[in-house]
């Protein structure tokens, strides 16, 4: 796992974000399921999604939100990153569920956040959800699936 020098060097915007250990990621819009979806034999049908009014969300009682994150991220050639949620929410009856980050990504990650508890959470826009941990991956290639976005 990469430590907060090598980190800093891979991802100078993240700079401030920054921890020991891994980056942190801060919510930026939130979305609630509008409608169906399917994968079938590899095709996605994603859900329609209703964004959320900024700045103070209400995640409502047993409820699954799509969320992005505040900028885009771009995964250097050579290394994975893993999302692990901020303890805080685990704390608040709130789970976040995340996938693997590949090499060569560039784009917004999304995750997918759940009120877990029995009450309403409120969440205001840019605040800390997650944390990306990095590690070096052997013989990779480069993502260039679906959610690959063109660089600037
Ligand atoms: O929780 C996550 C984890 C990763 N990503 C980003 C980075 C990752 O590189 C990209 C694609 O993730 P994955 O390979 O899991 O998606 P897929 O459904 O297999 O996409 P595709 O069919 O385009 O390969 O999405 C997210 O947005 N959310």
């Amino acid at each position: 796992m990469l430590g907060e020098k090598e980190l800093i060097k891979l991802f100078p915007e993240f700079k401030e974000l920054v921890q020991p250990s891994g980056i942190d990621l801060r919510v930026d819009e939130v979305y609630r399921q509008k409608g169906p979806g399917s994968l079938i034999d590899n095709e996605k049908d994603l859900p329609e999604l209703e964004r959320l009014e900024s700045p103070l969300y209400t995640l409502e009682p047993k409820t699954a939100y799509s969320v992005t994150i505040d900028r885009k991220i771009k995964i250097p050639k050579g290394y994975s990153m893993l999302y692990v949620p901020r303890s805080t929410l685990l704390r608040s009856f709130i789970s976040i569920h995340t996938a693997v980050g590949d090499p060569g990504f560039y784009g917004t990650l999304q995750f997918l956040l759940v009120n877990q508890g029995e009450y309403p959470f409120t969440l205001r826009r840019g605040e800390r959800i997650a944390q990306g941990v990095v590690f070096p991956v052997e013989g990779s290639g480069e993502y260039n699936g679906s959610y690959q976005e063109k660089e600037e």
